[in-house]
C-alpha cells in the first residue's frame, strides 16, 4: 500500500492534532510533509499531497476538487491568540495608512481586511511581507500575523514595545456571534474516491490523536514548553481554550458566513458548496 501523503502545519496550533498519533495505537504509516500553511495548501491543491490542513480561503477556491473531513479544523470561538493585528495606532485611524500582511496567511489576512474595511470603516493600503513583526512595522502602521510569530508578537514583542494587539478570532465573534474557522482538513476528492478506507483511517487517526491531546493538554503543554519559548500554562490555555479543533454546525455556519462576506473578490461563489466526507465505510474493519 502506498503511504498517504499528509500535510502538517509547522506551528504550535497543530501540535495537539499530531501529538497523540504515535500514542493511540495507530499503526498508520503516513508520509508527512511539514511546512507553512500557504505552501501546504498549494501542495494539496496541486496534487502533491493527498490529505491535510488547508487554509479556508484556498479550500473555498478549490471546494470542487476537495472533500472536507468532518469534526476537525483549526479555528476559535472567540480569542484565538495566534491570528492578530498588531497596531501602532487605533484601528479606526488606519485609513490610507500602510498595513503589512504576513505572507504565510491566506485566511487571516482576508479576515483582517474584512474587519478593517467593514467593521472599522477604514481603507488602508496593504502589502505582503514575510512574517517578521519588526520588519513589518518598519514600513507599516499595523501588521497581520499568524501562528508562532503571532503568539510571540502578542505575548512578548507588543507588550514590550507598547503596541496594541487585536485578536481576529475575538473581533469576528463580537461582530457575527459565530466561531471562525481558519483552516479545514480536506482530502483530494479523487484520492478519497479511490482510497475511501485509507481516507477514513487517516481521519479517524487524527480525531483520536486530537481527543487524546486535549484530554492530556497539561502534559502536551508541559512537553512543548521544554523546547518552545512559551511557558506551559500559556500553551495549555492556547491548546484547550483558545483553539477550537472541532468542525460542527456552528463552525460550518462561521465558515459559510465568512465565504458569503468575502466571495465578491476572492475567487469563489457566495454560496459555495462545502462538501463533507461521508461517514467511514465499514469494509475491512472488523
Ligand atoms: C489559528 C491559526 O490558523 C491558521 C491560519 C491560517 C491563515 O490565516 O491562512 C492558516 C492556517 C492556520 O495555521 C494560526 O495560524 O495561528
Amino acid at each position: 500500500m502506498i503511504r498517504p501523503r499528509v500535510g502538517h502545519i509547522q506551528f504550535l496550533n497543530c501540535l495537539p492534532l499530531y501529538w497523540g498519533l504515535a500514542r493511540t495505537g495507530n499503526l498508520l504509516d503516513l508520509d508527512l510533509t511539514k511546512d507553512t500553511p500557504e505552501k501546504l495548501s498549494d501542495q494539496l491543491v496541486n496534487g502533491l499531497l493527498d490529505i491535510g490542513p488547508i487554509t479556508c480561503v484556498e479550500y473555498l477556491r478549490h471546494a470542487r476538487e476537495l472533500v472536507v473531513l468532518p469534526d476537525i479544523a483549526v479555528g476559535s470561538d472567540g480569542p484565538v491568540m495566534s491570528c492578530v493585528i498588531v497596531s501602532k495606532v487605533p484601528l479606526g485611524e488606519l485609513d490610507g495608512r500602510r498595513v503589512a500582511l504576513g505572507s504565510t496567511s491566506r485566511t487571516s489576512v482576508r479576515l483582517a481586511r474584512l474587519l478593517l474595511e467593514e467593521r472599522e470603516g477604514v481603507r488602508p493600503e496593504y502589502f505582503s511581507c514575510p512574517p517578521d513583526l519588526d520588519a513589518m512595522l518598519a514600513e507599516a502602521d499595523a501588521a497581520v500575523l499568524i501562528g508562532d510569530p503571532a503568539l510571540r508578537a502578542s505575548l512578548e514583542q507588543a507588550p514590550r514595545q507598547g503596541l496594541a494587539v487585536h485578536d481576529l478570532g475575538a473581533m469576528w465573534k463580537e461582530w457575527t456571534g459565530l466561531p471562525f474557522v481558519f483552516a479545514v482538513w480536506a482530502a483530494r476528492r479523487e484520492y478519497a474516491e479511490r482510497h475511501p478506507e485509507m481516507t477514513a483511517a487517516v481521519h479517524r487517526a487524527f480525531l483520536e490523536s486530537r481527543d487524546l491531546s486535549l484530554a492530556e493538554a497539561g502534559k502536551v503543554a508541559e512537553q512543548a514548553a521544554r523546547w518552545e519559548e512559551f511557558d506551559a500554562p500559556v500553551l495549555q490555555t492556547y491548546f484547550s481554550e483558545a483553539l477550537d479543533f472541532s468542525l460542527g454546525e456552528r463552525q460550518l455556519a462561521g465558515l459559510t458566513e465568512f465565504a458569503r462576506r468575502v466571495a465578491h473578490d476572492s475567487g469563489f461563489p457566495a454560496d459555495v458548496d462545502v462538501r463533507l466526507l461521508q461517514s467511514a465505510p465499514l469494509i475491512g474493519q472488523v
